[in-house]
């Protein structure tokens, strides 16, 4: 069955000539219900969030470097078109992984300057791309998705401009701008405020190795959300040989160098595995993730300590987690939870609180306020969603109150939003006519998704030839 077709990036900066990249072929997507308990092993793509750090850092390296199991979705293809608009190499190879080929990543000599980027929703591309694009001589360009103009970019834009780049913007910190680069950037020192995102932080480190002087970045502002992200930046630094620290709380230092080829096989995207592990506490049953990795700096992981707090029984049968869940949440009848999502906030909470919707009594989801600068304002989102389909929400700054009702079947608002998507996805599975507007929504980082679900819920072994994943190739 083909869901979506991506039709490829195109815009024009100041233009208003946007095609739509997502067509849909049959509008509203009736989102299936698991009527017996669930026996699934699923396989999960690799992980954004590293696939793009690594694709930057690939792009600076001292040389080229393999990418084994990368992800292949909207977010990776916009990261691979930036890259490879600056001057960077790509080359398919075939591999092992199911989920499409490896990359082999050429850096160039010098980035070029003198083109535009489309950074779609994508934060990993419009917080690390820009200072990359500062190491290039002459301007480059930088815009999105209509809705990506709404996300924040005030810390990368203040780093950048504190390291002498010049910026042109509006001044609101936001998407569109230009940087005008000269070809080097002397580095030292920078105080920004990341409370609205982890991303100004890591953005400017995974560039730093380049910097003359390397550099050291302070967070001035309030707190500080996804920490985690940023200790995978630091991660991903180190494993090419950089020296990269956090001296103290707040405060990050990256040391000029050579930042090393390497050969590289991504970790499973944890925080796509999480709605499949959810499916099992919705619908009761197992549900089992090969290459669950030993070590990670994924914030997923937290869901081994998460997922017991509905009832779900985490084992490790070698590197494959098992979810075992003894009945359906419903019939459960389960109490609340009480969860702050500081730290996973952003990846976890909106499929946490579409399962607080299915618990007996209240539940708190905190730590959630800088949600409101993703893909959508989540927490307005998720109320909305929520109450459409029956639940009592109060929506609080930083903070949803979720509580029983008497649920049904609605169409549910996905916003873009991959997560809102999913979320609905996990509501449907125990209410019925749940239907969702924009399942292709999706494909910004798991194109899979409708097939993967599917097979879940049938017990049948996930063909990844039933997707139409032709757009991902790189044309070469
Ligand atoms: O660095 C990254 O790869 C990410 C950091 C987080 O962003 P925020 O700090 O903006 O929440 C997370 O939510 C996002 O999905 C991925
Ligand atoms: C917030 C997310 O994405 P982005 O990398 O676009 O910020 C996300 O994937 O949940």
């Amino acid at each position: 069955m083909e869901i979506f077709k991506y039709s490829g990036p195109s815009f024009d900066l100041y233009g208003e000539e946007w095609s739509d990249s997502l067509i849909l072929d049959d509008g509203p997507w009736p989102a299936p219900r698991a009527t017996q308990p669930l026996a699934a092993e699923v396989e999960v793509p690799g992980s954004k969030s590293i696939t793009n750090r690594e694709l930057v850092l690939a792009a600076l390296a001292d040389g080229p470097s393999t990418l084994r199991r990368p992800l292949h979705a909207r977010d990776t293809q916009l990261m691979i078109d930036a890259l490879r608009a600056l001057g960077v190499s790509f080359e398919e190879q075939d591999g092992d992984g199911r989920f499409g080929p490896d990359l082999v990543i050429t850096p160039t000599a010098e980035l070029e300057g003198g083109v535009s980027i489309d950074c779609g929703l994508a934060g990993t591309v419009m917080r690390f791309v820009p200072p990359v694009a500062a190491l290039a001589l002459g301007p480059v360009n930088f815009d999105g998705d209509p809705s990506a103009r709404k996300r924040p970019m005030g810390g990368v834009l203040e780093g950048l401009k504190q390291l002498g780049v010049e910026v042109r913007d509006d001044g609101r910190g936001r998407l569109p701008f230009s940087l005008y680069g000269n070809g080097k950037i002397e580095g030292g020192e920078v105080e920004i405020d990341a409370s609205a995102s982890s991303q100004f932080v890591s953005g400017l480190l995974l560039a730093a190795p380049r910097f003359e002087r390397g550099l050291k970045v302070t967070h001035r502002g309030g707190a500080l959300p996804s920490v985690p992200h940023i200790e995978m930046t630091l991660e991903s630094l180190r494993r090419r040989g950089v020296t990269a620290t956090s001296p103290e709380s707040g405060v990050w230092q990256v040391e000029p160098g050579p930042i090393a080829a390497i050969d590289l096989t991504i970790e499973p995207d944890l925080s796509n595995a999480a709605p499949f592990l959810l499916a099992a506490v919705v619908a009761g049953g197992e549900v089992c993730i090969p290459d669950w990795p030993t070590e990670t700096t994924q914030v997923g992981d937290l869901l081994r300590e998460i997922l017991p707090k509905f009832g779900a029984e985490i084992s490790l049968d070698g590197t494959t987690l098992i979810c075992r869940v003894a009945q359906p949440l419903v019939e459960a009848q389960r109490p609340g939870v009480e969860l702050d999502f500081t730290d996973a906030g952003g990846e976890l909470a909106p499929n946490i609180a579409a399962v607080c919707a299915l618990l007996a009594s209240e539940s708190r989801i905190t730590g959630i306020a800088h949600l409101r600068g993703h893909e959508t304002d989540r927490v307005a989102a998720l109320a909305a969603e929520l109450t459409r389909i029956g639940a009592e929400v109060e929506e609080l700054p930083d903070a949803l109150v979720i509580r029983p009702g008497e649920l049904h079947g609605a169409l549910w608002q996905c916003y873009e939003d991959h997560r809102m998507a999913t979320s609905g996805a996990l509501v449907g599975l125990a209410i019925d006519g749940i239907e969702l507007d924009d399942v292709g929504s999706t494909s910004k980082t798991l194109p899979q998704f409708v097939a993967m679900w599917r097979a879940m819920i049938t017990g049948a072994p996930h063909e990844p030839e039933s997707n139409d994943t032709s757009f991902l190739s790189l044309g070469i």
